[in-house]
């Protein structure tokens, strides 16, 4: 019994220009995290997902799955690390009938298309895996790369010592089972953690940032729904109708995520605040803001705090505020008081970067924290009780528990 762990991400630079090709700037958001908790069954040839979170919960049986392995799965093994189209569909067409909820079933695509590819029948046994999250869901801040994550790293624990480069290819893999065409800047972050300038297709990897200060920023959960696979194919349509105008853009938001890493990097406060202001726009431009997300950006005008721009895929989700040097505590309790009382939005003050993916092995703690660790999985409804996670599972947290990586 096993529970691996990994962040949600904040873009700082550059969501949906990292899409294509374009370099951008993430960091981890490490106490906003997606845990699995991965149990032996005695319940006989079952394969069962538990995400409380979405209010879902289902089972297969291994003669289901034993049919998929026989006539696709070994496609994806001869080709190694990569989206294999006819086991999506399978999977799609044979394993998910009757789960009609789009977040629902976007969860269980990901948690088989992994578990068939990454586990081989012949070591397969009744599992049940839990998934918490005490990031918000569907948010901008990351959770599908999370849980793609958590799922890659507990599904190879089960066949080799996995390392963090193997993780972060099966999790690319299970980003593209949920958005179609991830930059996969949301995986590397959930697997490696701190802050990194990423572009996709660079042979050359990340670049690990090592920012002067700590990015301190202020994040807005606006609690309007959105899904990114839309929000990237809506920006796929407006680059195909005008591509001589997006191009340009795109190029635009590289260079303001290149120069955002050097301020970041330098802690240049006034350089930082610009690009965020400038990126906001482009992102307006590419039409993925929201009028939820545009009135966070106002107050901050108005009191004149920083400034503030979306992060994520946008659509709602989240809004990401850096605040100036004369930002009085009062302005910024008065921002955070209008945003939850008179919007109802939840706001949390942050440090970016911190720990990636890790590890916590059940079997080497005491019965009664084994216990008290498996109740936290067992919430009946969608409320994961953050506090009580975080003080108890929180990797480096309060109860310090031996968790590896
Ligand atoms: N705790 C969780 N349990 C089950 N599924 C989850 C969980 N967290 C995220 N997901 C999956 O990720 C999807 C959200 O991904 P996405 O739209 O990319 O938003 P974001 O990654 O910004 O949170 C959900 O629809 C769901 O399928
Ligand atoms: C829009 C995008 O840049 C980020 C999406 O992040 P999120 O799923 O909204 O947390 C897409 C991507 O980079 O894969
Ligand atoms: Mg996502």
């Amino acid at each position: 019994m096993f529970v691996t762990s990994a962040p949600g991400k904040v873009i700082i630079f550059g969501e949906h220009s990292a899409v294509y090709n374009k370099p951008a700037v993430a960091a981890a958001a490490s106490s906003l995290r997606s845990y699995l908790l991965v149990e032996p069954v005695a319940e006989d040839q079952v394969l069962e997902l538990n995400c409380p979170n979405l209010q879902f919960a289902h089972k297969w049986s291994t003669a289901q799955l034993s049919e998929i392995t026989d006539s696709h799965v070994l496609v994806t093994e001869s080709q190694s690390v990569l989206l294999s189209n006819p086991l999506l569909h399978t999977i799609d067409t044979q394993l998910l009938s009757g789960i009609d909820n789009p977040l629902q079933r976007s969860a269980a695509q990901c948690f088989l298309y992994l578990y068939l590819s990454i586990v081989p029948s012949h070591i397969r046994s009744a599992l049940r895996c839990t998934l918490i999250s005490t990031l918000p869901v569907g948010a901008g801040l990351g959770s599908s790369a999370s849980i793609s994550v958590a799922l890659a790293h507990a599904f190879l624990k089960l066949t080799q010592v996995p390392s963090r480069d193997l993780i972060n290819q099966w999790a690319f893999v299970g980003e593209t089972c949920m958005h179609g065409t991830p930059s996969g800047i949301d995986n590397t972050i959930a697997t490696f953690g701190g802050a990194l300038q990423f572009t996709k297709n660079d042979t050359n990897g990340p670049h690990e940032l090592h920012p002067k200060k700590p990015i301190v920023a202020v994040l807005t959960y606006t609690k309007i729904p959105r899904s990114t696979r839309t929000l990237v194919s809506g920006v796929r349509d407006l680059y195909d109708s005008m591509p001589d105008i997006i191009e340009p853009l795109l190029d635009s938001m590289a260079k303001v995520a290149l120069r955002g890493s050097v301020a970041l990097e330098q802690a240049d406060l006034e350089q930082v605040l610009q690009l965020v202001r400038v990126n906001h726009g482009q992102l307006v431009a590419l039409g993925v803001s929201h009028p939820g997300l545009e009135l966070i950006r106002n107050l901050t005008t108005e009191l004149q705090i920083g400034e503030t721009k979306l992060t994520g895929a946008g659509g709602g989700g989240c809004a990401l505020t850096f605040l100036n040097e004369s930002a009085t505590t009062n302005d910024v309790e008065q921002f955070k008081d209008m945003l939850q009382e008179k919007y109802e939005y939840q706001t949390f003050e942050t440090t970016l970067g911190g720990l990636g993916c890790s590890l916590l092995e059940l079997d080497q703690l005491s019965d009664p924290r084994v216990q008290q660790i498996v109740q936290l999985f067992r919430i009946p409804g969608p409320n994961v009780v953050m506090e009580q996670v975080d003080n108890i599972l929180l990797p480096g947290g309060p109860a310090d528990l031996p968790w590896v990586f």
